[in-house]
C-alpha cells in the first residue's frame, strides 16, 4: 500500500502535510507521533472516514479513493477501534455477522466460517459465547475477528495495547505474528515505543503532520525513536522520582462498605460493587488494579457521587459526602479525570476555554463573587495550554477538535490547576505521548509533596506501579489482595489481575509465546523480587491459577 503526497487541512491546522508512506504486504507497520501529529486522520483517511484533500492512496498497484469505510472494507482494509464496539448481550456469532449477514448468513456457514478463521490464526474465538462474559482481551479479538470475516487483508489497530495487561499484549502479538505469517497486513498506532520495536517489522514516525522518517526497529532504541518523534533531543529520558516518600497518618478518603448491585434485564441481581473499604491519606496515592470490568469504573463513579451505592459511605476529609451530589464533591476538593473522556470529562462541541470551565463554574478564576469571568477564564486557558503543551490552533476551536492525547491534557490541566486536595485519576495518561506522560507524572507527583491524596485507577501497570504508594487488586468487584509497588514487577501484577478474572474462562490463545523483552519501569528498575501479596483470602488472584 502506498500513499502519496497526503495532505488534510482543518481550520488552523494542517493535520497531514505531504505524508508519503508505504506499506509492505506480510509486515507489521507502526505509526509514531506526539499527541496531535497526524496519526488518527491519516487512518482516518485509509479506513475511508475522512477526505484527504490532496494526495493518492495506491492499494496492491491500483489507485484507489475511499469515500466510506464500506469502500475501504471492499478492497480488504479493516480497523479495529479503540473503543470496542460490541453488542454485549449478543453472542460472539451474532456480532460478527451483526451487518455482514450476506457473507455466509447467520447459521451454521457463519459459524462454520468463524471457527475456521479463529483457528487459522490462534484466535480462540467461541462463536456460542456471550460477549459481556468475555474479559477485554478476548474482545478484542472478536473485533479483529470482525474484519477479518468481512475479508479484510490488512487491519488497521488503534493503540490497541491501551487497555491489555502485560500477558495480554503477548498474546496480541502472538495473533498479529500469525496474521503476518498468513500474508496479511496490520498497521498501528501505538504510544508504547518498547512495544513498538518489539512487533514491528517498519516504523514510520509523523512529526506535526509530516512524515519525517522510517525508523528500523532492530537497530532503533527507545530513546532515538522519541527523539525522532519530537525532533530533539530528549531533556531527560526518564522522570525523577523523589526521594522516599511517607504519606501523612491523616485521612483524606475513608471509603467503607461500598456495596452496589445491578439487576439484569432478566431479573438477576448482580454484585457490582462488594463490601469496599478504603482509606487514602494525604500525600499518598492508592493504585487500584484490575482487568477493566471488575468494577473499577464503577467504583469511581460512586466516590464521585455519579452512582448511587445501595449502601456504605464516603467521607472526604473528614465530611460526609455518601449523599452529596458530585458538584459538592467537586467543591469539596475533588479533582477527577473520568475515564470517559467523550462522556464525563468533556463537551466536545464546546470551545477549550468553555471545557476549561466544566465542573469548576463556581471556583476562581472562572467566577468572581458569583459571576462567570470568562476574560479570567479564557485567559487561564491559554495557560493552561501552554503549560500542558496542548497542541491547538487556539482557544475558541471546539474539544471535538482537538486529538485525544491533547483533549486528555487538557482535562489533567484543567483538574490540576484546581489544586485538588484528592484526585480521583482514571488513566489519567492513556493516549498521551510519552513525553507528556512523564510530564503528567511528574505534576501528581509534586502536587503529592504538598499532601494531595489520588485514588489511580489504571490499565498501564508501569503508571500504576511507578505512582503508587498502595496497590490493591480488585476482582469482580471485591478488593482482594494488596501488592507491594517497590517490588512488584508488571507481569506479577498482571498475573494476578488477569489469573483471577480469567480463570473460569476458555483461553487457548493467550498462551503466549516467548515474548519480546519488556521496556524499563518508570523508576528505571528492570527486574524485581517475588511478588509479596498480603491478606489474600483463599480464592484470590494471588492463589489462583495464574495462566489458563
Ligand atoms: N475534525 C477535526 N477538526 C479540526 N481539527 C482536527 C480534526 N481532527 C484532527 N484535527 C487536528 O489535526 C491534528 C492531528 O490530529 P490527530 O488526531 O490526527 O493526531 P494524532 O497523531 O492521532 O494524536 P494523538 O496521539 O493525540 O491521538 C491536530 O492538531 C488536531 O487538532
Amino acid at each position: 500500500m502506498e500513499l502519496r503526497g497526503i495532505t488534510k487541512r482543518f481550520p488552523g491546522v494542517v493535520a497531514n502535510r505531504d505524508i508519503d508512506i508505504t506499506v509492505h504486504r506480510g509486515t507489521v507497520h507502526a505509526l509514531c507521533g506526539e499527541n496531535g501529529a497526524g496519526k488518527s486522520t491519516l487512518m482516518k483517511i485509509l479506513y475511508g472516514m475522512q477526505k484527504p484533500d490532496e494526495g493518492t492512496i495506491t492499494v496492491d498497484g491500483e489507485q484507489t479513493s475511499f469515500h466510506t469505510p464500506a469502500d475501504a472494507i471492499a478492497r480488504g482494509i479493516g480497523m479495529v477501534h479503540q473503543h470496542f464496539m460490541l453488542a454485549e448481550n449478543l453472542t460472539v456469532l451474532e456480532n460478527v455477522v451483526l451487518g455482514a449477514e450476506k457473507l455466509y448468513g447467520i447459521g451454521a456457514r457463519a459459524r462454520a466460517k468463524i471457527n475456521e478463521i479463529s483457528d487459522a490464526y490462534g484466535l480462540g474465538v467461541r462463536p456460542g459465547v456471550l460477549v459481556e462474559e468475555l474479559g477485554v482481551a478476548d474482545r478484542q479479538r472478536v473485533e479483529i475477528l470482525k474484519v477479518l470475516y468481512r475479508g479484510a487483508r490488512t487491519l488497521i489497530l488503534d493503540e490497541p495495547t491501551a487497555v491489555l495487561v502485560p500477558q495480554e499484549v503477548d498474546a496480541l502479538f502472538a495473533n498479529l505474528r500469525e496474521l503476518k505469517s498468513e500474508g496479511l497486513t496490520v498497521i498501528f498506532i501505538s504510544h508504547k515505543l518498547g512495544e513498538v520495536l518489539s512487533v514491528a517489522d517498519e516504523i514510520t514516525v509523523i512529526r506535526r503532520g509530516t512524515t519525517v522518517g522510517t525508523a528500523d526497529p532492530r537497530t532503533t532504541t527507545s530513546k532515538q525513536l522519541a527523539e525522532l518523534m519530537v525532533g530533539s533531543e530528549l531533556p531527560s529520558p526518564q522522570t525523577e522520582e523523589a526521594p522516599a516518600w511517607h504519606a501523612a497518618d491523616t485521612p483524606m478518603l475513608q471509603v467503607a462498605g461500598l456495596r452496589l448491585t445491578q439487576t439484569d434485564l432478566d431479573g438477576v441481581e448482580r454484585v457490582i460493587l462488594d463490601d469496599i473499604s478504603f482509606t487514602i491519606h494525604h500525600g499518598e496515592v492508592l493504585g487500584i488494579a484490575g482487568v477493566e470490568g471488575n468494577g473499577q469504573s464503577e467504583l469511581v463513579e460512586a466516590v464521585m457521587g455519579i452512582r448511587d451505592p445501595d449502601s456504605g459511605t464516603v467521607v472526604l476529609d473528614g465530611r460526609d459526602m455518601s449523599h452529596a451530589p458530585t458538584r459538592r464533591r467537586r467543591e469539596g476538593g475533588v479533582g477527577y479525570i473520568p475515564e470517559d473522556r467523550h462522556r464525563h470529562g468533556l463537551l466536545l462541541e464546546a470551545p477549550l476555554w468553555e471545557n476549561r470551565i466544566l465542573g469548576h463554574v463556581t471556583e476562581p478564576p472562572n467566577s468572581r463573587r458569583g459571576l462567570l469571568d470568562i476574560k479570567a477564564a479564557r485567559a487561564d486557558t491559554e495557560r493552561i495550554i501552554a503549560d500542558y503543551d496542548v497542541r491547538t490552533p487556539g482557544i475558541d476551536v471546539t474539544a471535538a477538535s482537538l486529538s485525544g492525547g491533547n483533549q486528555q491534557k487538557l482535562i489533567v490541566g484543567r483538574e490540576m490547576s484546581h489544586r485538588p486536595k484528592l484526585l480521583i485519576a482514571a488513566h489519567p495518561t492513556r493516549g498521551v505521548d510519552v513525553g507528556a506522560q512523564a510530564q503528567i507524572w511528574d505534576q501528581i507527583r509534586r502536587a503529592r509533596r504538598d499532601g494531595l491524596a489520588v485514588l489511580l485507577i489504571s490499565a498501564d501497570l508501569d503508571e500504576l506501579i511507578g505512582l503508587s504508594d498502595t496497590l490493591r487488586v480488585m476482582y469482580r468487584g471485591r478488593l482482594v489482595a494488596d501488592a507491594d509497588p517497590g517490588t512488584i514487577t508488571p507481569e506479577e501484577l498482571g498475573s494476578a489481575m488477569t489469573g483471577a478474572a480469567t480463570g473460569h474462562l476458555e483461553h487457548p490463545a493467550e498462551e503466549a509465546p516467548p515474548g519480546p523483552a519488556e521496556g524499563p519501569r518508570p523508576d528505571g528498575t528492570a527486574d524485581a523480587p517475588a511478588r509479596r501479596t498480603a491478606d489474600a483470602p483463599q480464592d484470590t488472584a494471588a492463589s489462583k491459577d495464574e495462566r489458563r
